[in-house]
């Protein structure tokens, strides 16, 4: 076990009596005895609601949620913590943009790529918006130059990385494209976030998604950026602490970041996430980065060289996840096998059944890793499929 490992308490237990080769980081991370011992510490000594109360326990908290806000604000590089709201997670940040956004959507189109998760094609559907993909080539990769753009292109909603393939959109062509069109582009980070530096201002876009469980945080809580450029758009959720003055009659609403967080918040998820990214920066971005980058190519050169075993997805940078099937056996069988080896993958569409459409298949196995993933639990991925393959012999 990696040093990087041993932050993590839940690694070290056996599955079944072997150890536990956790390959699922891509549906959510596990969480370090520092992110762990943040929550805990808050609530046994820190807890209150925050903004509007004015004993110590309130003051605290706020202060730590605030804290919290600027890591986000600086880890992402915002220009200022105010283009950072907390949200439920990746699906409630672009279901908000898309709710605030829904005057401009109503029949008119998004654009998005082709392998969108569900959470970044339902919201806009459900904004009475036509969802378009830019086509791929045979590897999935985006081609940007035939995107349609047309008058009724009304926003860029595009995944930085697939959930299934690993596949890194060239998002910075696509918002320079928008640029020149004076289109909005929001950015779904929910599987490039914990993977790869991060700039807003660098990418160029409008909105930016991600949740704190994919980067070693807690659970239904994320983080939706919204540059000022957009801060005076409507709020998609109403009630205490965004209102400035409230009537019967009507409502004004105060600035970002308040603006766009209505009600008591997860307040001990957003300090999570701040103490994820002390984790990860105690480490060094570099250095996960770097790690990472050799354990996922290792797993990507060992399944490509598997004679009966199909690897989908290639672009020029790759990260996280990989998917693949065993010719002739189902995903599904797959995984129940490799489960009782200990080794934990997700089989499935991946709530990307459009992509599943595209690739002509109903499912894959994937394997995501992670910064405290080692060659070593590759290994024991690549004897798990051999076994499977010898079961089926
Ligand atoms: C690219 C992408 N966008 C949005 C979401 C939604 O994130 P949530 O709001 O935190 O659920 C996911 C979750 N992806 C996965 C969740 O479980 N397996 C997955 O691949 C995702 O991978």
């Amino acid at each position: 076990m990696t040093d990087f490992a041993k932050d993590f308490p839940i690694l070290s237990q056996k599955v079944y009596g072997k150890r536990l080769v956790y390959l699922d980081n891509a549906a959510t991370t596990q969480k370090p005895d520092s992110v762990i011992d943040t929550m805990s510490d808050f609530y046994r000594t820190e807890y209150s609601n925050i903004h509007r109360g004015v004993h110590y326990l309130s003051e605290v908290s706020s202060e730590k949620y605030e804290e919290a806000r600027k890591k986000v604000s600086d880890f992402i590089g915002a220009r200022n913590p105010s283009e950072v709201t907390f949200t439920s997670g990746t699906t409630g940040s672009i279901n908000q943009v898309a709710r605030s956004l829904e005057p401009s959507l109503r029949g008119n189109e998004v654009l998005v790529t082709g392998v969108e998760h569900h959470s970044n094609i339902v919201p806009w559907q459900l904004a009475g918006a036509k969802v378009k993909a830019i086509p791929m080539d045979e590897d999935c990769k985006s081609l940007v130059d035939s995107m349609e753009i047309t008058s009724r292109t009304k926003l860029i909603a595009i995944a930085h990385v697939s959930n299934v393939l690993g596949s890194v959109n060239e998002i910075r062509e696509i918002t320079e494209i928008a640029k020149d069109h004076d289109i909005p582009v929001l950015v779904d980070a929910a599987q490039s976030i914990q993977h790869l530096p991060i700039d807003v201002k660098e990418i160029g876009c409008d909105f930016l998604a991600f949740s704190g469980h994919k980067m070693y945080a807690s659970t239904g809580v994320g983080v939706l950026y919204t540059s000022d450029r957009f801060s005076d758009i409507m709020p998609a959720i109403g009630g205490g602490g965004m209102i400035d003055k409230v009537t019967f009659e009507e409502t004004t609403y105060l600035e970002p970041p308040l603006r766009f967080e209505a009600g008591t918040p997860d307040i001990a998820g957003a300090i999570s996430i701040g103490a994820a990214i002390d984790h990860m920066q105690k480490i060094g971005m570099d250095k996960i980065q770097s790690h990472e980058h050799e354990v996922y190519s290792y797993a990507r050169d060992k399944l490509l060289e598997m004679d009966n075993v199909t690897v989908y997805g290639n672009t020029k940078q790759m990260c996280g996840a990989v998917s693949f099937n065993l010719d002739n056996i189902h995903h599904y069988d797959t995984g129940l096998i490799l489960d009782k080896m200990g080794v934990a993958v997700r089989t499935g569409h991946h709530c990307a059944q459009p992509l599943m459409r595209s690739l002509g298949i109903e499912g894959t196995v994937r394997a995501s890793f992670a910064l405290y993933n080692t060659k070593e639990d590759v290994d024991m991925l690549i004897e798990g499929i051999n076994k499977v393959e010898m079961m089926y012999k």
